[in-house]
């Protein structure tokens, strides 16, 4: 007999208005409703907050500011390059700094263009060249109509060029995760694009990186024309992690945060590497739990489980492309690791046979022994897990040794997520 459609399913038509459909029922009045952030979007990653919100950079500002402050007399800027740990402030100092440069450029009467390029979506110079040239062009001055797609970044400079001797006396440029670039080409034509006749504009770069070592992978003709100042910047420590969280407590209602919540917040985080983007994103999802729940407070258990679920997230990040076959091996040294909470490493040989076991019950393909010794020296490499050589004592071979280099639990929970092995748990 054929199932009658759901009341959900067979939606269509059945409500006037759309915001009557059951599947996205919310009641702003219901007094049920657990009421927990007031501005939401002060937790968002991308949000620039105002000044007044942004703590214990005011040196970095004032250094990155001193090398835009040029423009404002219409002189040209200096190439900036930030480098620093994720979450230490990178691309919002950069953003800010920017912002209140061409403001205050502006009220001299000098006009300036501003464009933020994230490398790591866009990360060919064709696609770099399309967002800058696009996002600058202001078809009232220019009357332009630039193509989105069918044409390469040659065609796209020239419109660059006549876009910036149209419309402006000075551009900034942040390049954002610069070094997920395909090509350095794009920084040499930029910061020689004046030198080279091609624009009379003044054009500043600002590139951000959390790779220090990426300036020595740059060519050498792209680092002489890029003549760049470099700045650092360190990790927060948790104090300053507790203040950048209280600057932003008005995303929530009164009264919603426990005591704890925020000192554990940024112990947490610090405890990491003194990521500011972490904090911000436990303290977001923890109050995410305290909704689910429909409970009126967020407190130290909703922050616990918020960063577990970031470290999940993590960790699936790292295992993204990896294959089931993978996780079977990860999943069977956890569990050595698990059993045997006094030994530091395991052997290929206990992991394979421990791994035929997981297989075997989950009646999949057993791979061979070589290719799990091969597969688990890949993901050493990837930093999932840590090989060392030991043994090798008189009349002894020196073989691998293999450990988690994250949580048990947390690599428990995320690789059962796979459909192929949560019948294993
Ligand atoms: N000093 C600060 N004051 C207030 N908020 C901050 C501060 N530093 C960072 N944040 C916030 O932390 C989050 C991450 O910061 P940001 O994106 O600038 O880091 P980043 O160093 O550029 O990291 P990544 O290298 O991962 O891009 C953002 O939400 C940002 O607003």
């Amino acid at each position: 007999m054929a199932e009658e459609p759901s009341q959900l399913s067979d939606f269509d038509g059945r409500y006037e208005d759309p915001a009557d459909d059951p599947l996205f029922d919310f009641d702003e009045d219901d007094p049920d409703r657990a009421n927990i952030f007031a501005r939401k979007e002060l937790l968002k990653v991308g949000h620039v907050p105002e000044s007044g919100r942004i703590v214990g950079r005011d040196g970095e500002i004032k250094a990155v500011a001193a090398e835009l402050r040029p423009i404002v007399r219409g002189d040209p800027p200096n190439n900036v390059i930030i480098y620093g740990k994720t979450g230490t402030g990178k691309s919002l100092v950069a953003r800010h700094v920017t912002e209140r440069a061409r403001r205050a450029a502006e009220s001299n009467g000098v006009s300036v263009g501003t464009v933020y390029v994230d490398c790591a979506q866009h990360n060919t110079q064709t696609r770099v060249a399309r967002t800058v040239t696009r996002s600058l062009n202001e078809t009232d001055e220019t009357d332009l109509d630039i193509p989105r797609a069918g044409i390469g970044s040659g065609e796209y400079y020239d419109y660059l060029w006549e876009i910036l001797d149209t419309a402006y006396e000075s551009v900034i440029i942040i390049l954002d995760e610069v070094d997920r670039l395909d090509d350095d080409d794009i920084l040499m034509q930029l910061s020689r694009a004046r030198e080279s006749g091609k624009a009379d504009c003044h054009l500043g770069v600002i590139a951000v990186s959390n790779k220090i070592e990426y300036r020595d992978q740059l060519n050498e003709r792209v680092k002489s024309s890029l003549r760049e100042e470099e700045f650092v910047f360190q990790p927060y420590d948790a104090n300053q992690l507790r203040e950048i969280m209280k600057h932003r407590r008005d995303a929530f209602h009164d009264g919603v945060l426990s005591d704890d919540v925020i000192p554990l917040t940024a112990a947490l985080a610090a405890q990491e590497h003194g990521d500011a983007r972490k904090a911000i994103e436990i303290l977001r999802h923890a109050g995410e739990l305290a909704e689910r729940e429909n409970v009126d407070t967020v407190v130290e258990e909703h922050v616990r489980d918020a960063q577990e679920w970031a470290e999940i997230d993590r960790f699936e990040e790292l295992l993204r492309g990896s294959t089931t076959q993978v996780k079977f091996i990860l999943y069977s040294l956890a569990l050595l690791t698990e059993e045997n909470p006094n030994e530091d490493g395991f052997s290929t040989n206990r992991i394979y046979e421990r791994y035929q076991a997981t297989t075997e019950k989950a009646d999949a393909k057993t791979l061979s022994e070589h290719r799990v010794y091969e597969l688990l020296k890949e993901q050493a490499f990837l930093g999932v897990v840590e090989s060392t050589r030991t043994g090798g004592g008189r009349g002894e071979g020196s073989y691998l040794e293999h450990r988690l280099v994250q949580d048990t639990g947390i690599v428990l929970k995320s690789v059962l997520r796979d459909s192929r092995l949560e019948d294993l748990a």
